[in-house]
């Protein structure tokens, strides 16, 4: 039996498969020979293609009952030919009759993805025979076909075809389709013109890197199928080729803060894409997709019958990193009816209740790329105090007063929306789509084309110099501004306690967030200095008894239950601060503001920001700066109190908001009756139709009204 038909026949709707690189890198060779012992191993049944294969390492670091379950498991010896007719070819034809299909590698850096997907000149990729096979399909069909190509830096996605580079947004048409807005497509004919684009696109990518700081990123590639004239064409279906950046545990491996920043970014769609299949795989109604930019853009080709293929890809010795790869995916493999091995149980408990909160009931092995738990390290306090996003760094500082000020992604999308009509007539099969939104009770609050879900608040985390917690983080907790009390709190808000530089455990609705990477549970810790020290030993698991307590019949522990858990560790944490904190020696100033202002719960400020060059920029902190940094908090407070009015109030209470009417107001009560709280973010009220800039007049609108 065809391998490449085992996810499906297993009742799973992704198919997981590894691939070890073939050949050795020159590293590899030299200290090859001397590490036969290191390698993976393959076991199949025998005969029976239809079975998973397991696959284990022999290390010493590695028990020796560790093992992996995936769909199958492409050896040294096969190389990219076999796996395009047996995994990738069959998924092709369907393309033609309107289904889309995608198809993922990822795996540690140097794990051969890139030469999977892109190949050599003896030995095409995956998306070099998939483009050649799709000609000659489109030629004997009188199809078209035309491709883009993308990658993400930092949770942007970029046009690689398009010389500027510019920006693409990812928007929802009404009926919930995504929309890639500034995404060109290229009408390609020959496997040579695909290859000089393809190829060229991602080559000037990589001369890039040459003069600019190794920013690492995500690469797609899609191809079009259109029916029709050059003139009057219709989609089809499409194939989505992603190449991730190479996945390295941050942790284990980061030397300074700026490289744990990019390993968190980087890994933070590779986290979002496993939930996903996770979901998928489980048949869970909710799906994460909105984890990640990646797979925002994903979600209509991974939605419904679309195939999927995820390949794991492996380096032939032994690397920690290839196992939390294999162990990601025998993870995803999982799907209802599936037996656990002894690992895989392992993970399952232990990487469970990550990520997206909404979806923790639902998705019990979602995982997230949380920087919690940092064994041994040596990130210095003032190296944590940076921001991801230059948008979000000096820029939100500087606008932090203008507490409801419209941000540049909004202008972004505006722009883009702009830029699509010169888009089109550049690749003559661009549909421009144009959506009225559902209008209600929304004249003052101006309206768009197009539902943008693209636009959000740039996180004031990084901003405030916290570290995020979970790849879902996107607010910073109001007690920092105002020193109030929490009444609730979910994996999106850090609490003050983070302020104070301490790193705490997030309480969800299902009790203690967990480490995804280490599978361990976390407990509170505090790091300073040069050492991450931890009030109660890291690694120490929080008692499990204790935390089940928390949970109650349908999965979520009382708020009361949240609190007195926050308290109890505000309580060791407090009683414990004079002698865990260490001062870091050499930074005078930021000494003085860590000792005297330590147990007041107030915004640290950023002393370090990161742009999108991924440089860092020391930034004195000023009166107006603490302001804005404050007015940020105040903001997030605000927005807070909105969200769990949403999440609570009646219908009448509803309609007393500006922009709520009856439909809306009834919307917001199906939306709580299929999840307690779907209101974890601003950007959810994009759920009840209404876009980024309604939502932000809406929200000004409001808080104006505190003035009069
Ligand atoms: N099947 C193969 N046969 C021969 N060489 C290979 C093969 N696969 C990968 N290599 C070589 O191994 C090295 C790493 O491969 P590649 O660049 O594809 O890895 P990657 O996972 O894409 O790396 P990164 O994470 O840095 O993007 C390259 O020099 C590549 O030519």
């Amino acid at each position: 039996m065809d391998p490449g038909r085992m996810g499906a026949i297993q009742g799973r709707k992704v198919r997981v498969i590894a691939k070890i690189r073939s050949g050795f890198t020159d590293l590899e060779s030299e200290s090859g020979s001397s590490r036969t012992k290191d390698r993976i191993s393959v076991q199949k049944p025998n005969g029976d293609e239809s079975e998973t294969v397991t696959i284990s390492f022999e290390h010493q670091s590695v028990s020796q009952n560790e093992s992996y379950k995936v769909d199958y498991c492409y050896e040294q010896n096969e190389g990219n030919d076999i796996i395009f007719s047996r995994e990738v070819k069959p998924l092709i034809s369907g393309i033609f009759d309107g289904h889309d299909a995608t198809i993922v590698a990822y795996g540690a850096r140097g794990s051969g993805k890139t030469y999977l997907i892109q190949g050599s000149e003896n030995e095409p990729g995956l998306a070099v025979q998939a483009m050649a096979e799709v000609l000659s399909l489109a030629v004997e069909s009188g199809k078209l076909v035309s491709i883009s190509s993308y990658h993400i830096i930092n949770e942007r996605a970029y046009d690689l075809l398009d010389p500027k580079k510019s920006e693409v947004s990812v928007l929802n048409d009404a009926k919930g389709k995504t929309q890639l807005k500034g995404l060109s497509q290229v009408p390609v004919k020959s496997i040579l013109e695909f290859q000089k684009l393809y190829l060229s696109g991602r080559n000037l990518h990589k001369s890039q890197k040459k003069t600019e700081p190794p920013c690492r990123s995500h690469k797609g590639l899609v191809i079009h199928v259109f029916q029709g004239e050059k003139s009057d064409t219709i989609p089809l279906g499409k194939l989505n080729v992603v190449d991730l950046a190479g996945y390295e545990d941050g942790r284990r491996k980061s030397t300074n803060a700026l490289n744990l920043l990019e390993n968190t970014k980087i890994n933070k769609p590779i986290y979002a894409l496993q939930n996903v299949v996770h979901a998928l795989n489980a048949n869970k109604s909710l799906v994460p997709y909105r984890e990640s930019t990646l797979t925002r853009m994903l979600r209509t080709s991974l939605e419904g019958t679309n195939q999927i293929l995820i390949v794991a890809c492996l380096s032939p010795l032994f690397c920690q990193d290839s196992v939390h790869i294999v162990s990601l995916a025998s993870r995803s493999c999982l799907g209802t009816s599936q037996t656990v091995t002894d690992s895989t149980k392992r993970n399952k408990s232990s990487a469970r209740l990550m990520g997206h909160s909404s979806l923790k009931s639902s998705i019990p092995g979602s995982v997230s790329s949380t920087v919690k738990k940092q064994s041994g390290s040596h990130v210095q306090f003032s190296e944590r105090k940076f921001s991801e996003r230059k948008a979000n760094g000096m820029a939100s500082v500087i606008k932090g007063r203008k507490l409801f000020t419209e941000t540049s992604h909004s202008a972004k999308s505006k722009k883009a929306l702009q830029k699509l009509p010169m888009q089109a007539t550049s690749t003559d099969i661009v549909a421009t789509i144009e959506h009225p939104l559902q209008e209600e009770d929304n004249s003052s609050l101006g309206s768009e084309k197009a539902i943008i879900t693209c636009d959000e608040e740039p996180s004031p985390l990084p901003a405030l110099g916290l570290q995020e917690t979970t790849i879902t983080d996107k607010e910073l907790s109001p007690l920092a501004a105002l020193g109030l009390q929490e009444t609730a709190i979910t994996d999106k808000e850090p609490s003050h306690l983070a302020a104070l530089g301490l790193q705490v455990p997030t309480i969800t609705d299902k009790g203690v967030q967990q480490s995804e990477e280490n599978h361990e549970e976390v407990t509170p810790s505090i790091i300073s200095g040069v050492k991450a020290l931890s009030l109660v030993e890291e690694g120490h698991a929080i008692d499990k008894e204790n935390n089940n307590s928390l949970i109650n019949e349908s999965g979520s522990p009382p708020i009361s239950e949240c609190l007195q858990e926050l308290s109890n560790n505000l309580k060791l944490l407090y009683s414990s601060i004079p002698s865990c904190v260490e001062i870091p020696p050499k930074n005078d100033a930021l000494n003085a503001q860590f000792s005297t202002d330590t147990l007041e719960p107030k915004t640290p400020e950023p002393s370090i920001q990161v742009n999108e060059k991924c440089e860092l920029a020391n930034i004195s902190s000023s009166p107006w700066q603490t302001f804005s940094m404050r007015s940020s908090g105040v903001k997030n407070s605000l927005v807070q109190e909105y969200l769990r009015f949403l999440n609570t109030a009646n219908k009448e209470e509803l309609k007393k908001l500006k922009g709520i009417g009856e439909k809306r107001a009834t919307s917001i009560l199906e939306l709580r009756e299929e999840s307690p709280e779907p209101f974890k973010d601003l950007d959810d009220l994009k759920e009840i139709g209404l876009s980024a800039k309604q939502i932000k007049g809406m929200m000004k609108k409001e808080m104006g009204e505190l003035f009069n």
